[in-house]
């Protein structure tokens, strides 16, 4: 747990970030300054991304509308095996060197709605999503919905920058085995309750994206903190106003409600995880073995996330 001259080290700091306009033509130039974001700390700022503020605000609107209900309405659409629903409070430890409890967050997952005899339907990310009841919440699934689509079709065209950035084609990421068939997961965050590092107790405790690519949106409330370098110690945590980003971070409340949208990409299920070609060479090995993106995301999900059956005895 932290001491004192650690959290000094964070409190004051906040951090000044790279803007990417996804309405520039010279793409070129927007990937060198998405390498260079990514080189740099590995969190950026999308601007011109074509989401309008209108679905946001709705977004955010029928968000805070969901995690106002009652518990026991909450309750009614847990989240499954599946990782599709609500995840109520201290569901997920994220940290836990430096927790004490889990994350005081509660949120809800949205994944690709698979359809009836979908082949990949025995998969572990895809199934059905779970909805709260339409007469309890009108319209809630129609804009998350059109919410997810939106940020998918973001992601894939930030895919592309980052294709460039990495040296490759610009469709390198396209693959029907990689982002053409990929697992998204749209999670609505709510945090209330104030954190305390020097005690253990965090919004969300330290940790990096599971994923390919995350597209945070979050509203006005401050909370979120990057590392970048965390093997630099004391870690020097500073905040960042607004965003999307997997460098270590992790969530201060401080008092106040917050609320985020987070938007996961991960390639297909089957992919193999490797490292890219053009990471490579004779003197520069690849660092970690191959993994299937279902096998490395069910290990962090499982890992990260209690064991559904304490619900079935509440
Ligand atoms: O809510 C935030 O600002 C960050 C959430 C986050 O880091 C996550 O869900 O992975
Ligand atoms: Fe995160």
């Amino acid at each position: 747990m932290e001491n004192k001259t650690q959290q000094e080290a964070w409190t004051i700091k906040v951090s000044s970030l790279t803007c990417i306009d996804l309405a520039n033509t010279n793409l070129h130039q927007s990937a060198d300054s998405l390498k260079q974001a990514c080189q740099d700390c590995g969190f950026f700022y999308v601007t011109n991304h074509g989401i309008s503020e209108e679905l946001k605000d709705k977004a955010f609107e029928q968000s805070k509308k969901f995690f106002d209900l009652p518990l026991e309405e909450k309750m009614k659409v847990l989240r499954n095996e599946k990782h599709r629903g609500y995840s109520p409070v201290l569901d997920q430890i994220l940290d836990p060197e430096n927790q004490v409890d889990g994350d005081y967050k509660e949120s809800f997952f949205i994944g690709i709605e698979s359809v009836k005899d979908d082949p990949h339907g025995d998969t572990p990310f895809y199934s059905p999503n779970l909805w709260p009841d339409h007469d309890v919440l009108p319209g809630w699934r129609v804009t998350m919905e059109k919410y997810y689509q939106e940020a998918l079709r973001v992601c894939k065209a930030i895919a592309r920058l980052l294709a460039l950035a990495l040296d490759l084609d610009g469709d390198y990421f396209d693959k029907p085995e990689m982002l053409g068939n990929p697992i998204a997961v749209m999670r609505l965050v709510h945090y209330e309750g104030m954190s305390d590092p020097s005690k253990g107790i965090f919004g969300c405790g330290a940790h990096s994206d599971f994923g390919m690519m995350t597209l945070l949106a979050t509203d006005s409330v401050m909370g979120l903190q990057i590392c970048k370098d965390k093997d630099v110690k004391p870690r020097k945590w500073e905040y960042v106003p607004s965003i999307k980003g997997s460098t270590l971070h992790r969530v201060l409340g401080n008092g106040q409600d917050r609320y985020s949208i987070a938007f996961f990409i991960q390639p297909s299920h089957d992919c193999l995880v490797e490292c890219l070609p053009t990471c490579q060479s004779e003197n520069n090995l690849p660092k970690y073995p191959a993994i299937k993106c279902s096998t490395y995301l069910t290990q962090r999900y499982e890992q990260s996330h209690v064991d559904l059956s304490i619900y079935k005895q509440t």
